[in-house]
């Protein structure tokens, strides 16, 4: 991957989407051909923010494969595959890893038995929050802090309740500010954060300068953050929602 290079690496849905684990919600019928659509748009979306799009092969076997995100840290150019919390989600690394092969990316994994998801990494600036939840663990959270801390990056564990994982609850804005549900998270170790009014309006993607990425679900939020002064794209994601899944966790951007 040459330098100055700004990619999103992304998984397309398969037709056993409907599959998809779901722990905190209900579940509900999911439609495979909307949610190819959503997709479609959602890749649009960031190819339309400067970014070079860089497919991971799809694995139809693997319903969950999708949220990408869950499989991979990637911190400066090094690729973290990762150990899920959710045992039937770990063969997703297996494609994951051949595609960050071919950006020719430093790799390193996080090894049994810690566990840990993507979805728990929130980096802002030199810091890195890592969640305690259902899905990674003290062991999870010791091993990317072994990984990291070279690199010159705080590692900050984060308990979460009620969530996923931590970015279901918390992410930042361009500025670092952290926005979300201050009730899911262990707020003492955390910057304050500012309540989103809408749940979904806790997920938002920072796709450089003073843009964001956030879902349609979040109209009100959208608004507040362009109140702010920042500029919203907003897509529509809902059959992925429907499994619990939100704009940060279908990519993985790499580069600045
Ligand atoms: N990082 C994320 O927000 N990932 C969403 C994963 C959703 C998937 N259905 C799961 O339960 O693992």
């Amino acid at each position: 991957m040459p330098p100055g290079d700004r990619v999103a690496l992304v998984r397309r849905p398969g037709p056993r989407l409907e599959d998809g684990l779901v722990t905190h919600v209900r579940r509900r019928p999911v439609d495979a051909a909307l949610a190819a659509r959503q997709h479609a748009a959602y890749r649009d979306a960031l190819a339309r923010s400067g970014r070079r799009i860089h497919e991971v092969a799809p694995d139809d076997a693997l319903p969950d494969a999708v949220f990408v995100e869950d499989a991979l840290v990637v911190c400066d150019r090094l690729a973290i595959l990762t150990r899920s919390g959710a045992p039937r989600r770990r063969a997703e690394v297996a494609g994951v890893e051949r595609a960050v092969a071919a950006l020719g990316l430093e790799t390193a994994r996080i090894e049994a038995p810690a566990t840990l998801d993507g979805g728990d990494v929130l980096q802002v600036g030199a810091t890195v929050y890592v969640g305690l939840g259902g899905r990674t663990d003290g062991r999870g959270a010791a091993a990317l802090r072994a990984l990291l801390e070279p690199l010159g990056r705080t590692v900050v564990p984060v308990r979460t309740h009620g969530v996923l994982h931590l970015k279901s609850a918390v992410t930042a804005l361009p500025d670092g500010t952290l926005i979300g549900r201050p009730d899911a998270v262990d707020t003492a170790v955390l910057p304050p954060v500012r309540a989103v009014a809408e749940e979904t309006g806790a997920h938002v993607l920072p796709l450089g300068g003073d843009e964001v990425l956030i879902g349609a679900s979040a109209p009100r939020t959208a608004a507040d953050l362009r109140g702010l002064g920042y500029r919203t794209r907003v897509v529509d994601i809902g059959e992925f929602e429907k499994l619990e899944g939100c704009v940060t966790c279908l990519s993985v951007l790499v580069g600045a």
